[in-house]
């Protein structure tokens, strides 16, 4: 049986994201969608928030589950029996940190990191662009799943 993580923050979770979830639910037995906990990191929705919602979203993948996590990847890797981690990469200028964390990571664990390039459809995504545009009222309704882009309506008019 073969286990891959799927990492972020998902701050909210955007179309982008559910595209490299959804093609690795396709290659792997089970893929683990962990939302990173940093307690040093403002983020809009708590990390409650951001399960529930990525449950929602991933219910269509009965391969797919959700978690969280905090602390190092490689341990959270050992602890649950994942021998790959799945990373989007939507431009040249993802490539030199993801590298960097990839080399890392197989160095302290022999887990690997397998590189999926994102559709081009989302590769200008990133959940802090889309946050800060409907901030502004600007129509990201193509960019989120129906049910991530009430939720974010919902907190930023509580912000309001
Ligand atoms: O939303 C982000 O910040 C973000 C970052 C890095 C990313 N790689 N692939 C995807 Br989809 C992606 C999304």
């Amino acid at each position: 049986m073969t286990r891959a993580v799927c990492p972020g923050s998902y701050d909210p979770a955007t179309n982008g994201h559910l595209d490299i979830i959804g093609r690795a639910a396709k290659l792997f037995d089970e893929v683990v969608v962990a939302v990173l906990i940093n307690k040093n990191k403002r983020t809009l929705f708590s990390v409650e928030e951001r399960t529930e919602m990525l449950r929602e979203v991933t219910a269509q993948w009965p391969n797919v589950r959700v978690d969280s996590w905090h602390g190092l990847l490689v341990d959270y890797c050992r602890e649950n029996d994942i021998k790959a981690i799945v990373k989007g990469l939507r431009a040249v200028s993802d490539y030199d940190y993801e590298l960097q964390m990839a080399q890392m990571n197989h160095q302290l664990s022999g887990v690997d990191t397998l590189f999926m390039p994102t559709n081009p459809l989302y590769s200008f995504l990133a959940s802090s662009l889309v946050k800060d545009v409907a901030t502004y009222g600007g129509d990201v309704s193509s960019l989120l799943p129906p049910s991530i882009l009430h939720r974010l309506n919902l907190r930023l008019a509580e912000r309001r």
